[in-house]
């Protein structure tokens, strides 16, 4: 049985410390119980703040980072130096100060990469990245992720999965191909909700005022056609990072002390 937890700290800057912090010792755990770990992750503000503090933090050296598999819940189709990429941005928070093995980190196709403007190629090629790496053990075509590291916008998507879009009816692929996104750029490659769900751990990290009516409505319980963050679960766990504000207009029953 899945658990939800909620996580309550003072302020971003607090949350994204904290997060990095838990990354670090659930990353060793990980890798002491099986040898390897996998670790996804997400884009926007709090995502790459997270990031930023683990390259800060003197424990990342505990994490055998030859030893982690990176994968991407979503992508911004952009040429590979624009700045609005998920993968640049991680590479200068942390992925190019930390010894990894470049063979284990998974990036979905920038728009002027193998496949050109191609959107449904790069979408099609990472869904057979993933299939390639998943093993007996994953019973399908998706690894079960360690961790996946999500992030979500005011009006409730997540990864790249919008409210109503038909990313969010898809049930058979694990990666698709995202046009017309209300938020820019408009096009992008995202992991859909049954491949998010196919993570062991699932950890939503949001901060600010103007995530709390999409934070209170998913713990609520609301559809994820509506609201896409609401099918983000983990099969082992789904823990909510939030800073106060985005906390702001949480029920009772999710109002923990605040870290
Ligand atoms: O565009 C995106 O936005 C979301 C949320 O970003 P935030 O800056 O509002 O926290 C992010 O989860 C997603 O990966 C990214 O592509």
């Amino acid at each position: 049985m899945s658990k939800t937890e909620v996580v309550v700290y003072a302020n971003q800057d607090i949350l994204a410390a904290a997060a990095a912090a838990r990354l670090v010792t659930r990353l060793v755990d990980v890798q002491a119980a099986k040898g390897s770990a996998s670790l996804v992750l997400t884009g926007g503000g709090t995502g790459i703040a997270v990031l930023s503090e683990l390259r800060a933090s003197s424990a990342r050296d505990a994490i055998d980072w030859s030893r982690l598999d990176i994968y991407w819940g979503d992508e911004r189709f952009v040429p590979a130096d624009s700045d609005e990429r998920n993968e640049k941005q991680a590479r200068e928070a942390l992925l190019d100060h930390v010894p990894l093995d470049p063979k284990r980190v998974h990036a979905m196709a920038p728009s002027d990469g193998e496949f050109g403007d191609d959107v449904d190629a790069a979408a099609a090629a990472y869904a057979s990245e993933l299939a390639s790496q998943a093993g007996p053990e994953d019973h399908g075509d998706v690894p079960s992720f360690d961790i996946m590291l999500l992030g979500l916008g005011g009006e409730g998507h997540t990864a790249s999965v919008f409210p109503e879009s038909p990313a969010v009816y898809e049930t058979e692929r694990s990666v698709v191909a995202v046009r017309n996104c209300p938020k820019p750029p408009p096009t992008r490659v995202s992991l859909t909700l049954p491949a998010i769900r196919r993570a062991r751990d699932v950890w939503l990290m949001t901060a600010g005022s103007a995530k709390a009516d999409a934070v209170a409505l998913a713990l609520a319980g609301a559809g994820e056609v509506q609201l896409p963050v609401a099918g983000a679960r983990g099969h082992r766990r789904t823990l909510w990072l939030l800073d106060r504000a985005a906390a702001g207009k949480l029920t009772k029953v999710y109002q923990p002390p605040t870290a």
